[in-house]
């Protein structure tokens, strides 16, 4: 393991009923194969010993009072930050009773990026409708972390949800709205917007030189020339030919049916596609133990695992931890972790 002095990622543990917090346990226990930068799980100290108990997984556990203590700890004990509100989850059985402890724990890990002290923020997955039955009012962590975000009398960023893999990445330029809303919401500046960001964090936290995106059309066959829909003509061919103007190196409308196999996927760095489904179902299919959801946009790094809370089989030790995994070795990348500052 790393000696190096390192900013310690902050992780949340998600909805303790899901997978969450066990992809956790898993994902320390791999540390060293995996050249983990050290984490501090923002969870409940009892439910992780616990769960660690009933899988059988011999995780130590320790409650540090900061992340700064996390670096030292993580070789040989998983580190948690604990919360302030009780946890008290079964695995596969949702409560609304704890949204207070899955918010705190995005809350916190979201205040230790801004402040520097936490290299990037990793999320486990999170129950949308579980939370809205607590009232929660942002429809998932993406739009969340950007009201987070928000400067005091500032403006909310824009933050936009990338889907990442070494062979596809893909953006969905609408994300957690009705289908029936997409054609609404789809406007030029949201287009223009959403690749501008793209482009920009590519650059600066991909290191792409020159992004290549390529961005879909909405209707079948890209609208054929305007007899199957014509957004490709009103909106999103100007909203390309405006990004050309400004130097983007962005090309389409493409058919989205033909911009996802082997071949297609070698013309571009990055796929914009224009609803949640048309962006996540190619990359799911292709890669739903690599990859990694990215919030781009933001003032810090955040990155994900692509599935959700998995409810069907928390608990039993079935989980796959890889695309935490990997959400947790881009994050330390991402934010520079993975390079270390010399002591
Ligand atoms: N970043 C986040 O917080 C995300 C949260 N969600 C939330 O998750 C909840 C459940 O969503 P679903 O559509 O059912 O998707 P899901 O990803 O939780 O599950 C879909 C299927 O994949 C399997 N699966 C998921 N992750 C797995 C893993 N690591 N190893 C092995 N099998 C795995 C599940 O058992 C299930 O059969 C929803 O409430 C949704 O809002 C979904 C995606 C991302
Ligand atoms: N389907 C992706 C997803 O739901 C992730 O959402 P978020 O909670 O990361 O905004």
């Amino acid at each position: 393991m790393s000696t190096m002095k390192t900013r310690p990622l902050a992780l949340t543990m998600g909805d303790p009923a899901g997978i969450g917090p066990e992809l956790a346990l898993a994902a320390w226990l791999r540390r060293a194969d995996e050249d983990l930068p050290p984490f501090a799980l923002l969870g409940d100290v009892a439910h992780a010993e616990r769960l660690a108990g009933r899988l059988g997984l011999a995780v130590p556990v320790r409650a540090i009072a900061s992340i700064e203590e996390a670096p030292a700890a993580f070789g040989e004990v998983l580190p948690v930050l604990p919360l302030a509100a009780g946890v008290a989850a079964e695995p596969g059985r949702p409560d609304p009773e704890n949204a207070p402890a899955i918010l705190e724990a995005i809350d916190r890990a979201v205040a230790l990026a801004q402040d520097g002290r936490a290299g990037a923020v990793v999320t486990a997955p999170i129950a949308k409708s579980v939370l809205y039955e607590a009232g929660f009012a942002h429809p998932g962590h993406t739009e969340y972390l950007a009201a987070l975000a928000t400067p005091p009398g500032g403006e909310t960023p824009l933050s936009v949800m990338m889907l990442w893999s070494e062979g596809l990445a893909v953006v969905p330029v609408t994300v957690h709205i009705a289908l029936a809303d997409v054609p609404h919401a789809l406007t030029r500046e949201r287009i223009l917007a959403t690749a501008r960001i793209v482009d920009r964090d590519l650059r600066a936290r991909f290191g792409i030189a020159r992004p290549r995106l390529a961005l879909a059309g909405l209707n079948p066959h890209a609208g054929e020339a305007g007899a199957m829909g014509r957004e490709e003509i009103e909106t999103i061919a100007p909203a390309i030919a405006a990004l050309r103007a400004e130097g983007i190196d962005a090309t389409g409308p493409h058919p989205a049916d033909t911009l996802f196999h082997a071949r297609a996927r070698k013309n571009y760095d990055a796929a914009l596609a224009m609803y949640h489904d048309q962006a996540l179902v190619p990359i799911k299919t292709i890669a739903f133990d690599e990859a990694v959801n990215v919030t781009l946009g933001l003032p810090f790094v955040r990155t994900s695992p692509d599935h959700g809370t998995a409810f069907d089989i928390a608990g039993r030790g079935i989980a796959r931890p890889d695309s935490l995994i990997a959400a947790i070795r881009l994050a330390g990348r991402l934010a520079g972790a993975g390079a270390g500052v010399p002591t």
